[in-house]
């Protein structure tokens, strides 16, 4: 077992890991934080959920200087709420020194991100569309900046962001430390660890799997058609704390959530045409538990800290493995244990036992589950209900009611209307989903035209070039919508806000 005060750390920083509840260091905090401390490169890997922030947060707040009121370490991260809570995190390591992290991403008012700076935060959290305005407009000073982290740098990559990247370590001073982790690196990491880092040091935690044991995975084979009241089904038989479901597209998250909604269920949609102010306030009441149910495209498919969530169900099969295992990490995180269920439609059998090659590990194949069982889980549901009130709830107030009740009628009768009055009984209320096409292996697909139909592209644009991807070796569908290559650059002191930053790029993902 490895602790905190083991890395040599300021008395200030161990204090603040220790109010975070932080005893023992993750693996990868073992294996990444001492070679961060002492300055150099690394390309950190390791699963979903097991603190690849503080592995990086903990040496960035270490090694900054409180004195100094210069930006001196940026974050990356692909979207706008990752960016918020990856600062939060860092903030929290930072509770006790005088460094703060401040988030800055597409979509929120530039002139008060301005002013924000002039607060002079020592790190930025940003995404890279954002970053290059404030770069560009010189509202941001790059020549202190000693460390750069890329957080999730393979889904940068994957949104169309390579370019910003690259002119982003080009203009940062060459003198600079460059820390890379995911919970996946495709190949086309290398092309920028060999052109922008210094013999970076490749720290894989090793694992045989690339996704944590305690997430239980199953899958079920599932019409389009009954997608959605298997769903309903499984969501009256688990009823989960916190749930997230991915659809395949924008209008399918849409059409699902209001389809949940008129079923009874607490759920939202979020996706990157909603703009931030719907974002934020989506992810807010989910994580207050306000709503149960997020469902979501792969925008929030990426390093989303949520605890409570328990289930995760990709309603239509990921595209490819990398996604699959980011969507079903948001559950099983900080070692507790999660259930992820995939539908996956006959035609696409063959793409799920791709994922499971590629991922090294089976899903359970599960049936599905029948009407009685749904209505089984939600009088279990009531059972539960009226036993936690019987056992905290003051009853005197109602205990002489019960009494003249009794006299009346028996008891177990009178507990039965009880029961059926709390349960939840399944909700057939007809609904109508637009089909999704399935994914089937080895087809290309043809380019992404930038269409709304299927959900919308690039913030609602759809007139950005399609370009063909060059040889990631990645199983995308052979072609990428890349935004921002080169195309859009505004001139210094343009201001323009990119409605659609971090809101999912790849054509074939259409967030
Ligand atoms: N040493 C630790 N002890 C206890 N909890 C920790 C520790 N390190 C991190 N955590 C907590 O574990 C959770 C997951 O951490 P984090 O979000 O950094 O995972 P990650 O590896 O970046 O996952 P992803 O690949 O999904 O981005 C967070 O709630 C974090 O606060
Ligand atoms: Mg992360």
């Amino acid at each position: 077992m490895t602790t905190f005060y083991d890395f040599g750390l300021q008395h200030s920083v161990v204090r603040a890991l220790g109010n975070m509840g932080f005893e023992e260091a993750t693996a990868i905090q073992v294996q990444t934080i001492p070679t961060a401390l002492e300055g150099k490169d690394l390309i950190g890997q390791a699963q979903t959920g097991t603190g690849k922030t503080a592995a990086f947060g903990i040496p960035l707040v270490e090694r900054l200087d409180e004195q100094s009121g210069n930006v001196q370490g940026i974050v990356l991260t692909p979207t706008r709420e990752l960016a918020v809570q990856v600062a939060e995190e860092i903030n929290k390591i930072a509770q006790f020194k005088n460094i703060s992290a401040l988030p800055i991403y597409g979509g929120q008012d530039i002139t008060r991100q301005i002013k924000a700076l002039k607060k002079r935060p020592q790190i930025i959290v940003a995404t890279p569309g954002r970053f290059m305005d404030h770069m560009r407009r010189r509202t941001i000073r790059l020549d202190a900046i000693e460390i750069v982290v890329l957080d999730e740098a393979d889904e940068m990559l994957n949104m169309g962001f390579i370019d910003d990247i690259k002119e982003i370590l080009q203009e940062v001073p060459d003198q600079r430390q460059t820390l890379l982790f995911s919970a996946t690196m495709p190949r086309a990491i290398q092309e920028i660890a060999q052109q922008f880092m210094n013999e970076p040091t490749m720290i894989s935690v090793k694992a045989k799997e690339v996704t944590v044991p305690n997430i239980e995975q199953q899958y079920m084979e599932v019409a389009e058609k009954q997608k959605f009241d298997v769903l309903c089904r499984l969501l009256d038989i688990h009823s989960p704390e916190l749930a997230i479901i991915f659809g395949r597209t924008k209008r399918r998250v849409d059409e699902l959530s209001e389809a949940l909604t008129k079923r009874g269920y607490g759920a939202e949609g979020i996706h990157g045409d909603l703009n931030q102010a719907k974002r934020d306030s989506v992810l807010r009441k989910f994580k207050e538990g306000t709503i149960e149910v997020l469902v979501a495209t792969d925008v929030a498919a990426r390093g989303l800290d949520i605890s409570g969530v328990t289930h995760v169900f990709n309603f239509d099969i990921p595209q490819d493995s990398e996604s699959y295992v980011h969507r079903i990490g948001r559950t099983g995180r900080a070692g507790k244990t999660g259930l992820a269920i995939t539908f996956v439609t006959p035609r696409e059998i063959d793409h799920l036992r791709l994922i499971e090659r590629a991922t090294n590990r089976r899903m359970e194949r599960r049936s599905v589950p029948s009407m009685s069982e749904a209505l089984e889980g939600q009088q279990r549901m009531a059972l539960e209900k009226l036993l936690e009130a019987s056992g905290r709830d003051n009853l005197t107030a109602y205990k002489t009611l019960a009494e003249q009740l009794l006299e009346d009628v028996d008891s177990v009768t009178l507990v039965s209307a009880a029961l059926k009055l709390l349960t939840k009984e399944p909700d057939t209320t007809p609904i109508h989903l637009t089909e999704e096409a399935p994914i089937r292996v080895g087809r290309k697909k043809a380019p992404y035209k930038g269409k709304g139909g299927q959900g919308g592209g690039y913030g609602g644009g759809g007139k950005r070039p399609f370009r063909p991807r060059s040889g990631s070796g990645e199983n995308r569908g052979g072609g990428e919508y890349r935004p921002r290559s080169g195309e859009f650059r505004p001139r210094s002191g343009e201001s323009r806000p990119r409605s659609g930053e971090g809101s999912g790029r790849s054509y074939n993902k259409q967030r």
